[in-house]
């Protein structure tokens, strides 16, 4: 059966990075420091003390990145704008290099025939407006919306696929409550606030955009499904309030127009009373969202705090490097579940993908990654069923087009298609990456 795995017409093939993970260069050309780059500094904050100092070097590579995404074959390309190389300090001027090369970027994936998907928020704040209060102070709609109008007037047109956000729950879960990530608060009270004008200037970007901007805008979640380790009534509601914290609760405000209720169970006198004309802010028409997939939990209740609900390791299942179980139906419950709950919106799949040990590059330039062929081929097929089901999913994005900067993880954890080999910068095409252009070509019928 060659039409056994056909996607729709028109299904983008893309892969997905972000500024700060690939780039290098933080400070190159005007731009301005961001709350990673001042994170990252900050001794015992990554592994290693591994910083964005250079990473991919992707600032001064990006045209042989480009031909790379080319040969794969890419029909999309997801990256993400250094807020603070555009305006240094978050706000007011703008700086004309840091503007050109997003400009330069787009112009070479359109000549190579890939769409630009540009997200505006990857987490790298200006430190400037960190200085500020950052996302805990209301103004930070302005701001944002400020730095959309920038974006949409300058590259409108050629990007005709926009995103505010990459992740508001792991912004705030890992920036403000669990202080994993920049700007590393660890504050019940402080989190809910984040969380809330998060959204309150996704409301504003996208207002922002449409007064400029003539073409699609949407928001990328992470959604990790919850499982009930058992029926026992404490299990299940330890799963409800899991599943409401991590995957309702931006989704809710942004399509709905309120928050679940559980979050004021979760928070109790550290969740506000929000201010009503708030949620008609946040609540704007979306053109597509962008769902970002990679694993499930199976939850049971526990001590933890704030949410006294825990994950079960399932024995029998195969783990990534990153300690996710792989569950390719997740996947499928996941587009199902966001049809159901918030409608027919268009659907991208705009990160799924992997960390595995990779073995070193072999001679004649081999990187064997079996674990990550058969993880991008499980879950495609499972994309292909919420697409049998109904789902109107437009593209996939592999997390990630090159090994790049796992945030606090450092360099430790691999996730590209491409090797990047970081002393001396040379992209080695790994087994997935071949595999992912053999799919591409054949529009996902050789899965
Ligand atoms: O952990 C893998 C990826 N998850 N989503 C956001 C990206 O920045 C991460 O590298
Ligand atoms: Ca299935």
């Amino acid at each position: 059966m060659t039409d056994a795995f056909a996607f729709p017409d028109g299904f983008l093939w893309g892969a997905a990075t972000a500024a700060h993970q690939i780039e290098g260069s933080p400070l190159a050309d005007g731009a301005g420091p961001s709350i990673w780059t001042r994170f990252a500094h900050t001794p015992g904050l990554t592994h290693n003390g591994d910083t964005g100092d250079v990473a991919c070097d992707h600032y001064r590579r990006w045209k042989d990145d480009v031909r790379l995404m080319r040969e794969l074959g890419l029909t999309a390309y997801r990256f993400s704008v250094s807020w603070s190389r555009v305006l240094p300090e978050g706000t007011g001027r703008v700086n004309p290099a840091g503007l050109d090369f997003y400009s330069r970027l787009v112009d070479a994936l359109l000549e190579a025939g890939i769409e630009p998907l540009l997200t505006l928020y990857h987490w790298d704040l200006p430190a400037a407006l960190d200085d500020r209060g950052g996302w805990l102070n209301r103004d930070c709609a302005g701001w944002f919306a400020e730095y959309a109008t920038v974006m949409a007037k300058a590259l409108d047109g050629r990007v005709r696929k926009w995103v505010t956000l990459n992740e508001p729950w792991v912004i705030t879960d890992g920036g403000y409550l669990h202080g994993a990530l920049a700007p590393g608060h660890r504050n019940k009270y402080e989190a809910p606030i984040a969380s809330h004008n998060l959204m309150r200037a996704h409301g504003a970007a996208v207002q922002a955009y449409r007064a400029v901007g003539r073409h699609e805008i949407g928001l990328v979640v992470n959604i990790e499904p919850k499982y009930p380790a058992s029926d026992a009534p404490e299990d299940q509601t330890a799963t409800r309030r899991a599943h409401a914290y991590m995957n309702e609760q931006y989704l809710h405000p942004a399509l709905l127009g309120h928050y679940p209720p559980e979050l004021r169970e979760i928070f109790g006198d550290a969740w506000p009373d929000w201010p009503a004309e708030d949620f008609a802010l946040i609540r704007q028409p979306l053109d597509f969202l962008g769902i970002n997939y990679y694993t499930r939990n199976v939850t049971r209740a526990d001590g933890s705090w704030p949410l006294k609900a825990g994950a079960v390791k399932q024995p029998s299942a195969t783990y990534t490097e990153t300690g996710w179980e792989v569950f390719p139906q997740g996947l499928t419950d996941t587009l199902l579940w966001v049809r159901r709950t918030y409608g027919d919106i268009p659907l991208y799949v705009t990160e799924n993908g992997a960390a595995f040990f990779d073995p070193p590059v072999a001679e004649g330039g081999r990187v064997r990654d079996p674990l990550r062929i058969d993880y991008l081929r499980r879950h495609l097929r499972a994309v292909h069923e919420a697409i049998r089901a109904g789902c109107d999913i437009r593209g996939y994005m592999v997390w990630s087009l090159l090994d790049n900067l796992e945030w606090s993880l450092g360099y430790s954890k691999r996730f590209g298609i491409v090797h990047v080999n970081y002393a001396t910068q040379q992209r080695t095409v790994k087994d997935s990456g071949r595999w992912y252009a053999n799919v591409v070509r054949s529009h996902g019928r050789a899965l």
